[in-house]
């Protein structure tokens, strides 16, 4: 069978304390949101954490605040992406907004800038210590709080290396499909990054390969922690689903320029948020009467350690070589054998 397609359409105290200030209001945002109704509704689609009315987390005032502070981390996994990383501080000319939307300032720090990297809410430690790739996700820009990490990474796409990614703690403007929100509180890993390719008729299939690893990092992350599998599938097109419910969605966007396609690829899985669908850690707590076993960084970088592996198979042999496994993680299907990726 084969699949149908769907085109895709400072000073370190300084620098600590803005930090420091940004978690604290998005920790408060966390606080909020457990103890307000959680009010997703949505534009047009029934994902669950896409909604169209203003939320605690998405609303003006309180938003404005982070919006402001608006700062970006860059961490890399050698000296090499620090150096690149060095570089796009000192040229400062990231974007936070697309065309029509007003440019907001945006502060960049490097990881020397701050205290600790284990300080912020994201840990890039062992993030950067899981991480076995040659090229994606070796470029990190982490946030407390952004618009929305597909515009960081769609809107300054030349400006980076390929594979870099931009990961927020919330988003304030983030995208789902179509125009639907995606509502983007604390405890749900939302992620953008970048790739590049040359033949168009594969780029329609690349959302299928973006999909596809994330399945693949969850099985891993929880084969490698020794937790139980918890039974995520992908809903056609690229919508991720577990128990019948909405967990996680895909976005791709991509921009024909010198002959290259530039994709930018955006991840939203729901990892804690147990309101208003479901999330990865209380499935698991259900099986396992823990709490909070999945991290943002174990699926960020078993994400990435799979994804490269896919999209080399994916460019080099073709998306069929894929399609077994890909049908396996499938929520329409069940199809059983091996495929071995070696
Ligand atoms: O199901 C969908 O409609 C796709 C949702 C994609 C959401 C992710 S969260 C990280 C990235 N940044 C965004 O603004 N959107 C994507």
């Amino acid at each position: 069978m084969r699949l149908a397609i769907r085109h895709l359409p400072s000073t370190p105290n300084a620098a600590a304390s803005v930090v420091a200030a940004a978690t604290a209001v998005a920790a408060f945002l966390f606080f909020r949101r457990r103890h307000s109704r959680y009010s997703s509704t949505k534009h047009s689609s029934t994902t669950g954490l896409s909604a169209p009315t203003p939320s605690p987390l998405i609303d003006g005032a309180v938003m404005k605040d982070i919006s402001s502070h608006s700062i970006l981390v860059l961490f890399g996994k050698s000296s090499q992406e620090d150096q690149i990383a060095r570089t796009i501080k000192v040229k400062d000319t990231l974007r936070l907004f697309g065309e029509d939307d007003e440019q907001e300032e945006i502060r960049v720090l490097l990881m020397s800038e701050i205290d600790s990297i284990d300080s912020p809410t994201f840990r890039a430690k062992p993030y950067m210590d899981a991480l076995a790739t040659d090229r994606f996700g070796r470029l990190l820009l982490w946030s407390p709080g952004l618009p929305s990490t597909h515009d960081v990474v769609s809107k300054n796409f030349c400006k980076f290396p390929v594979g870099t990614a931009c990961v927020a703690d919330v988003q304030y403007k983030g995208r789902g499909r179509g125009k639907n929100v995606w509502e983007s509180p604390v405890g749900c890993l939302m992620f953008s990054f970048t790739v590049q390719m040359e033949d168009g008729r594969k780029v329609p299939l690349l959302q299928y390969v973006v999909s596809l690893a994330l399945t693949e990092a969850i099985k891993e992350t929880c084969h490698a922690k020794g937790l139980p599998q918890i039974d995520v599938r992908i809903k056609w097109p690229n919508d991720l689903y577990l128990n019948g419910l909405k967990v996680g969605g895909i976005l791709c966007t991509s921009t024909y320029t010198s002959k290259k396609f530039n994709i930018s690829a955006g991840v939203g899985l729901n990892l804690d948020n147990d309101k208003p669908t479901s999330s990865l850690n209380a499935a698991l707590q259900e099986m396992t009467s823990v709490s909070h076993q999945l991290g943002r960084e174990d699926i960020l970088a078993a994400y990435f350690n799979s994804f490269e592996k896919l999209f080399e198979v994916f460019l080099h042999q073709g998306f069929e070589v894929l399609e077994e496994l890909y049908y396996r993680s499938w929520l329409h299907s069940c199809i059983v054998g091996t495929v071995s990726l070696e």
